[in-house]
C-alpha cells in the first residue's frame, strides 16, 4: 500500500487454514495480505493469533491434515497449486525461511563455511573455492569482519546470536527474492538483537531481499518493517504504513498492543484471546475492547480499505 503501482511479489488471497481434529479449529479465518519486490511487511499479534501458521501455510510446510484454502501467490504463481517437487524448487531459491531457534536448523557436525558453500555447490554448481568465497561474503554481510575465520568455525562454538546470522546467511545464500523470518529474535539479548537487526537492515538495502517478519517485538518491528499487518485470533484487523501503525493506530486493538509497550508505560489490554474452538460473537476483540457498541456484539465488521490503510472495526466507515 506503500504506492499503489509497486510490484507485487507475494499475494496471499483469503487464506484460510483448518486443524482437523476431535475438535477441528481454524487458526486462520482468510487472511489477505501482499509483499511488494523488496518490502518488509510485518506480522504482529498476541501469542496463538496464527502468525506461524501463516509462514507455514505459506511455504507449504504445514502438517498433511491441516485444511488449506485461498492462494498464494509468488510473482503470479499460485504456490498452493503446486507439486511437492516443484514446491521443494521454491523453498530457498525463490523464498528463505528461518524460524527462532537456530541450533535446529544448523547441522552440527559440518563447519559455517560448508553449511554456506552446500546450497551453492549443489544448486549453482559451483566450484568450492568460488562458493566459499561467496560465503565468506555472506558472512560479512552479516555483520561478521574475521570471515576468514568464522567459515572454519562450527555452530557449537558459537553463540544464539552469531547462529541466528549464519542461520540467515544460509537462507538467503541462493538470493531468494523473500525471507520470510518467524521470530528471529525470540530469546537473543539486546546486542545480539541489534546485530540481527543490522543483519537484515543489509540483506533489505543490498540484497534487496523482501521479508515477511513475524515479531512479537514492535521496536524491532519499528525498525526494520515498511508495513505492518496486525492480527488477532486469526483474523487481520489492520494493515498500514509503519508510521500509520505507530503513529496513529485506528483498531482499538492495535492501540491496546502499542500501549503494553514500556515507552507507552506497560499497560496491558485486559483479558485474553479468545480460545479459536470458541470464538465470540460479532467483532473478535469485543469483549476486550474499551470502545465497543451493541453492533460489535452482534456483528462481524468486514476490513475496509480506505486512503492506503485497511482496518476492521465498526468505529471507521
Ligand atoms: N499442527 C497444529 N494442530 C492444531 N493446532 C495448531 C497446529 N499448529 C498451530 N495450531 C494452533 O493454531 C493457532 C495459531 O498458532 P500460531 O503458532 O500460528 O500462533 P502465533 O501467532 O505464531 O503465536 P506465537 O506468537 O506464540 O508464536 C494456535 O491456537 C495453535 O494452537
Ligand atoms: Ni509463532
Amino acid at each position: 500500500m506503500k504506492s499503489p503501482t509497486r510490484d507485487k511479489l507475494l499475494e496471499v488471497k483469503n487464506l484460510q487454514v483448518s486443524f482437523l481434529g476431535i475438535k477441528t479449529v481454524t487458526a486462520l479465518s482468510g487472511i489477505s495480505f501482499s509483499i511488494g519486490e523488496r518490502e518488509t511487511l510485518a506480522l504482529v499479534g498476541e501469542t496463538g493469533c496464527g502468525k506461524s501458521v501463516a509462514a507455514h501455510a505459506i511455504m507449504r510446510l504445514l502438517p498433511p491434515e491441516s485444511g488449506v484454502k485461498g492462494t498464494v501467490e509468488l510473482r503470479g504463481r499460485n504456490l498452493l497449486g503446486l507439486s511437492e517437487k516443484e514446491m521443494t524448487e521454491i523453498r530457498g531459491k525463490e523464498i528463505g525461511i528461518i524460524f527462532q531457534n537456530p541450533s535446529l536448523a544448523l547441522n552440527p557436525v559440518y563447519s559455517i563455511g560448508h553449511q554456506l558453500a552446500e546450497p551453492l555447490r549443489l544448486h549453482r554448481k559451483e566450484k568450492k573455492k568460488k562458493a566459499l568465497s561467496r560465503a565468506a561474503e555472506a558472512l560479512k554481510n552479516m555483520g561478521f569482519a574475521n570471515t576468514g575465520e568464522i567459515i572454519n568455525y562450527y555452530p557449537s562454538w558459537c553463540s544464539g546470536g552469531m547462529n541466528q546470522r549464519f542461520l540467515i546467511a544460509a537462507s538467503t545464500i541462493l538470493d531468494p527474492a523473500l525471507l520470510i523470518a518467524d521470530e528471529p529474535g525470540k530469546g537473543l539479548d539486546r546486542s545480539c538483537l541489534s546485530e540481527l537487526e543490522a543483519g537484515l537492515k543489509r540483506l533489505k538495502e543490498e540484497k534487496k531481499t523482501a521479508l515477511l517478519l513475524i515479531s512479537h517485538d514492535l521496536g524491532f518491528v519499528r525498525n526494520l518493517a515498511d508495513r505492518v499487518a496486525v492480527m488477532y485470533a486469526g483474523e487481520i484487523v489492520e494493515i498500514a504504513d509503519s508510521s500509520g501503525i505507530f503513529e496513529e493506530p485506528l483498531h482499538p486493538y492495535t492501540k491496546g498492543l502499542l500501549n503494553s509497550l514500556p515507552e507507552k508505560g506497560f499497560i496491558p489490554i485486559p483479558g485474553f484471546s479468545p480460545p479459536l474452538s470458541r470464538l465470540p460473537s460479532g467483532c473478535r476483540f469485543h469483549p476486550r475492547c474499551p470502545l465497543r457498541k451493541r453492533c460489535c456484539i452482534e456483528n462481524q465488521p468486514e476490513i475496509i480499505e480506505t486512503n492506503g490503510r485497511a482496518v476492521r472495526c465498526f468505529l471507521y466507515p
